[in-house]
């Protein structure tokens, strides 16, 4: 028996098999695009604190990753034997068989992003957060592009299991690539003629959407992107743009901006905060050293909420923003006042798939402080403040963690907080890069900026801060102007500062603050 390739190339153009194609394309193209938007619902559902609900998702992903897909399509095509209001939608083949595809891989595609979503780092969701962004909005701008990127390969693979799977839907009559090659070869005995052409088909669907989502790929991923220069337009408009400044100056009789009020923190049965009060006054800058383990980061990130208070209150200009709450979650107040205390983290948590000026404009667009030529501009104006404007349209990972850190500050900045907050914000940083982040630093500080920085860097704690704040054990032992401090007797704060004592030396009597 010899192979007939004039029939096998007659197929290429027998319009059935066209016809055919296009279904599969439909098929696939619906099942992929609504298996992944119910896929991404499904692994954001399973994540949540809502037990119940995690419950009931993690159910269905079980039990639709174990049904046969046969068996589901038989079973939803014969539906309306059992609900005859269904038959409108579930006696067409192609309805039928669609939502059996949509059903099974929405769960096989909600693990693919379940993956994708705990690859995402933490520290984008506190970024989000401390930029007053909602849960939801954190999702939708920073956590999924991410984890759709880091999901892809996996999804595009889906994509050719799918494609593949079309060929089950034969089994309700519906007319895709191997149901036609399968009439064929029964009619004209041409068996390796016909399914030799059906394999061409799927090779070239398959072939022409792994190019598309190779493309795809390539353009989710930053680190292949051209480096834009930043235009002598923005140059010189970052220019124009009033610098902005921070406008309370620190007087000891001022009114506090944020008071905290026997704050206490748990971590389990460990204690970390005992009981904090401390009164941040506007314009005021307050450093906090202490050794390590003493509860300095736990106290800063409490402040905004980055951890949840076991109990007392946090209060900004007398509205109570911070109490315990049952679910440990913050109340209604917190998301009225969040957005005025700005945060910069020891990791800097940069977003890294948005360029350098696009992680200045998220918060301020997200929260629509104005149109997006004026966000533009003050963004341009914020890193040409901090002496980034060459570098806007980079993507963070072209730039050093110096440069990172002073965006992050300038991301802070733009949503023109009363108070900043900064977390051991050169402890990730090389020795040399660091003069460069304590200068902008200083530099709000002279502007007036209302500032806690949780730092080791003591030569510029006592040379900036309007008050110390020294801490052990989770409470604060001694809080005092920086010349005062220095002259304390307190035998564990002497001792403290003398292991510190080399940079302590360094410092000059005429740069403490008295
Ligand atoms: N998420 C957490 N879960 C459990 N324990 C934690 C957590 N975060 C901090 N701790 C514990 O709380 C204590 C205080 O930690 P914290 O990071 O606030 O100290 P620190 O003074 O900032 O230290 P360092 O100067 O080393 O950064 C430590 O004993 C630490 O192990």
């Amino acid at each position: 028996m010899q192979f007939d390739w004039t029939y096998f190339f007659s197929l290429f153009t027998y319009i059935d098999f066209w016809e055919a194609s296009l279904l599969v394309v439909q098929l696939s193209v619906l099942t992929w695009i609504f298996g992944n938007v119910i896929g991404i619902i499904l692994a954001l559902a399973k994540q949540s604190h809502f037990k119940t609900l995690s419950l009931i998702v993690s159910t269905y992903i079980w039990l639709f990753r174990s049904l046969p897909l046969i068996v589901l399509i038989i079973f939803i095509y014969n539906m309306p034997l059992f609900i005859p209001s269904s038959a409108e939608w579930l006696s067409s083949p192609f309805t039928s068989g669609l939502i059996a595809l949509i059903a099974s891989e929405a769960a096989y595609i909600a693990e693919i992003h379940r993956g994708g979503l705990s690859s995402v780092n933490k520290g984008q969701t506190e970024a989000g957060k401390a930029l007053g962004i909602s849960f939801a909005g954190i999702q939708r701008i920073i956590i999924i592009p991410q984890a759709f990127k880091t999901a892809l390969p996996s999804l595009s693979n889906e994509f050719v299991t799918i494609v593949k799977l079309t060929s089950l839907v034969s089994v309700i009559s519906l007319s895709e690539i191997l149901m036609v090659g399968q009439r064929l070869y029964t009619q004209n005995f041409k068996v390796m003629e016909s399914l030799l052409a059906v394999a061409c088909y799927y090779v070239a669907i398959v072939s022409i959407f792994d190019w598309m989502i190779h493309y795809i790929e390539k353009w989710f991923d930053v680190s292949n992107k051209k480096t834009v220069s930043t235009s002598d337009a923005e140059i010189e408009s970052s220019k124009i743009q009033q610098t902005y400044k921070a406008t309370p100056t620190y007087s000891t009789g001022a009114t506090p901006i944020v008071m905290l009020a026997s704050v206490k923190k748990s971590y389990g049965s460990k204690e970390v905060l005992k009981g904090i009060d401390l009164k941040i006054k506007k314009g005021e800058v307050i450093s906090i050293i202490g050794p390590s383990g003493s509860g300095k980061t736990t106290l800063i990130r409490t402040i905004n909420g980055m951890e949840m208070l076991n109990d007392g209150e946090i209060i900004i200009e007398g509205n109570s923003f911070l109490t315990p709450t049952p679910t440990g979650r913050p109340g209604k107040s917190y998301y009225e006042h969040i957005h005025r205390i700005g945060m910069v983290f020891q990791g800097f948590n940069l977003f890294p798939h948005k360029t350098v000026l696009a992680n200045i404009m998220i918060a301020p667009m997200y929260h629509k402080h104005g149109n997006e030529q004026e966000i533009k501009n003050f963004a341009l104006s914020l890193l040409h403040k901090v002496g980034l404007i060459e570098h806007a349209h980079k993507y963070p990972h072209q730039l050093s963690g110096g440069q990172q850190q002073r965006v992050a500050i300038a991301r802070a900045l733009a949503m023109k907080p009363d108070i900043m907050l900064f977390d051991e914000p050169t402890s990730a940083l090389d020795p040399e890069l660091v003069g460069e982040v304590l200068k902008v630093i200083e530099q709000l500080a002279l502007e007036g900026m209302t500032m806690v920085i949780v730092t080791h860097e003591m030569q510029f704690a006592f040379k900036v801060s309007n008050r110390v704040v020294f801490m052990e054990e989770g409470e604060i032992k001694a809080i005092d102007k920086p010349s005062l401090l220095l002259k304390s007797r307190d035998p564990r704060l002497t001792q403290f500062l003398s292991n510190q004592q080399h940079a302590l030396s360094q410092i000059e009597d005429n740069n403490v603050p008295s």
